[in-house]
């Protein structure tokens, strides 16, 4: 786990600094998305100008609102080429991406983006209270706003044992967190602003597996809540066996679709990855 304290006027994470990257420099681009309620990817196609190959190739998904898809698949089979079309930091080469059943090619991002909460593995805190950290995304949040992000984040112990509460200092003079702690805060930060879709891009893949474990639950619990669209990222399957539905990538393309059972059944792809990491947690 990379932990970095920053000073308050630089990104949150390297997600967020992507994310405003402008998008919307086309006039077309003028549609407002209210409230995402559904995302849809229509035999979408993306090829990277360097590349010789699809990274991304015929994909076809839906999500709508209070479901959870996983996508899992090795390494190169496009899952974050996947993250950064549905941002729009890439636009499709060929098919569509649409939010709400309006095209991407159409809306205008920058208040799309605002509704997504984000969770990768690095978890970067600045040197602040636990309140700055969470302000950080949304300012007009209230304490009691805060309290409810960090109970949905199963933080509160953390909250008991700080000496100020949500006031307590964060960082290399302050309160020092573990980094289960630190992940927690970082959940709890996504939840504050109310995000309509929430992405967890291995969110556990720089924890030790009991800590895994724990914040697995808690991501569980929060899609279980259906209160947004979940979108999960992991190598881990462990932690998204739960997904409504689980797609497993290969070389940009889906090659098997289905629940956890149901995929165990298929004896695929995902069947393979699951013995093996059932193997290596013997
Ligand atoms: N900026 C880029 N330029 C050229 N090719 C790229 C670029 N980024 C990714 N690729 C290629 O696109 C394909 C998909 O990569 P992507 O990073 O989306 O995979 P991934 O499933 O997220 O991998 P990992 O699990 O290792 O993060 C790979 O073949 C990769 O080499």
């Amino acid at each position: 786990m990379i932990i970095l304290y920053r000073e308050a006027d630089t990104s949150l994470n390297t997600f967020d600094t992507l994310m405003k990257k402008p998008v919307e420099t086309r006039p077309e681009n003028s549609v407002e998305v209210a409230s995402l309620e559904t995302l849809e990817f229509s035999k979408v196609v993306f090829r990277h100008k360097t590349a010789s190959y699809n990274a991304i190739d015929d994909l076809s998904f839906s999500i709508s609102n209070g479901q959870t898809a996983a996508f899992v698949g090795p390494s190169g089979s496009g899952k974050s080429t996947l993250v950064k079309l549905l941002v729009g930091l890439y636009a499709p080469n060929e098919g569509e991406i649409s939010f709400n059943g309006i095209s991407s090619r159409k809306v205008r991002y920058n208040p799309l983006r605002r509704q997504i909460g984000f969770v990768t593995q690095e978890t970067q805190l600045y040197a602040g209270s636990i309140k700055d950290n969470m302000l950080f995304v949304n300012p007009a949040a209230s304490d009691e706003d805060i309290i409810t992000a960090l109970q949905k984040a199963s933080a509160t112990n953390l909250i008991a044992k700080a000496a100020n509460g949500i006031n307590t200092v964060l960082g290399e003079n302050g309160m020092k967190l573990s980094g289960g702690e630190k992940q927690r805060i970082s959940i709890a930060r996504a939840l504050l602003r109310n995000p309509r879709l929430l992405i967890f891009d291995e969110a556990t893949s720089a924890l030790d597996s009991i800590t895994e474990e724990e914040i697995s639950k808690t991501i569980r619990n929060i899609s279980d809540r259906r209160e947004q669209m979940t979108i999960l990222i992991a190598h881990r399957l462990s932690t998204i066996m739960h997904a409504d539905t689980i797609y497993v990538l290969e070389k940009g393309k889906i090659s098997e679709v289905g629940s956890h059972e149901s995929l165990l059944a298929r004896r695929g792809l995902y069947y393979s990855m699951w013995r093996q990491q059932i193997g290596e947690r013997r």
